[in-house]
């Protein structure tokens, strides 16, 4: 069985006592070399959530479990080192003068030997495809150019979960494409939990299991075929619906069998395929 590392236990929060509370009772678990994904309108709760995963926030009420460890005060500090989280934007997170010297200071935090550092640069800038940028300032970058260098950063500590708030934000469709097969790959050589933040829909195909936040609370949990089938209620919760799915109802209504829901324009021509085969 696979090991959880990632537990919310009827979890709320409000950022202050005369607020409205942004998270109500929330419950679910993240496994293992699981890649998962949150996605949810804007102001759903979402960032709130990956703040609350490595301890930038704490709950009013019920637990939140990181890798066995219930989050406190005290644990926050080894609870970092296990989870590496990418923001949407990338200004917020450079420390370093040079792209290397950004990669290298979370490792030099983490007390990692100099020849082991060296080869994690490398390696992790590589995977970015940034090494011809090393000795550049971040913020003569462009904006998908810091991206990949502030997830490179994050990779570099071989955290146990990483987790991407609309961190592929600023990238254009190809290199959003790229970025995340390169971050799928890690995860699966590394067996890392990946949670993937999200309010555009067709991100989350990649994933195994998604979580669809609504006003604070969590109002689905399935694989994506199943939340893709649930398209007027997820328009109904302010949520855009992909090209492919709604091509997919525009067929129907013109009287085209299609059984399964596509999630690609791949699988909704092998669905076409089928159902034209057949009759
Ligand atoms: N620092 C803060 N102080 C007060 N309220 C906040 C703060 N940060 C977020 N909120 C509120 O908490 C709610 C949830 O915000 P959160 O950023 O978690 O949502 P989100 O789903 O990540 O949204 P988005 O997709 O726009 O990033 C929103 O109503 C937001 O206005």
């Amino acid at each position: 069985m696979r090991e959880k590392l990632v537990e919310f236990k009827n979890v709320s929060f409000r950022y202050g006592e005369e607020q409205p509370w942004v998270l109500k009772d929330c419950s679910f678990e993240i496994y293992q070399n699981e890649a998962a994904a949150i996605i949810g309108h804007n102001g759903s709760g979402k960032s709130t959530i990956a703040k609350l995963m490595n301890g930038l926030l704490f709950p009013q009420e019920g637990e939140i479990i990181i890798n066995g460890r219930q989050l406190t005060q005290e644990s926050i500090w080894e609870i970092r080192k296990d989870v590496g989280m990418v923001f949407q934007n990338p200004d917020n997170q450079f420390v370093g003068t040079t792209v290397q010297d950004d990669v290298a200071f979370g490792m030099e935090n983490r007390g990692i030997e100099r020849d082991e550092m060296v080869k994690r640069i490398d390696n992790t800038l590589k995977a970015v495809s940034m090494d011809s940028y090393r000795l550049t300032e971040p913020h003569k970058l462009s904006g998908g150019q810091k991206q990949r260098v502030a997830i490179a950063s994050v990779l570099a500590i071989f955290p146990q979960v990483l987790i991407l708030d609309e961190a592929t934000a600023m990238l254009d469709p190809r290199g959003r494409r790229d970025i995340m097969k390169t971050v799928t790959n890690v995860q699966e050589e590394r067996n890392l939990s990946l949670i993937t933040i999200t309010h555009d829909l067709q991100e989350v195909v990649q994933a195994e299991r998604v979580i669809v936040m609504n006003n604070g609370e969590i109002w689905d949990e399935a694989v994506p075929r199943e939340i893709f089938a649930k398209k007027a209620e997820l328009r109904e919760i302010g949520l855009d619906i992909p090209f492919i799915a709604t091509l997919s109802d525009e067929l129907r209504h013109a009287g085209v069998t299609i059984t399964n829901e596509a999630l690609s324009h791949e699988e909704l021509l092998e669905e076409l395929w089928t159902s034209h085969s057949t009759t």
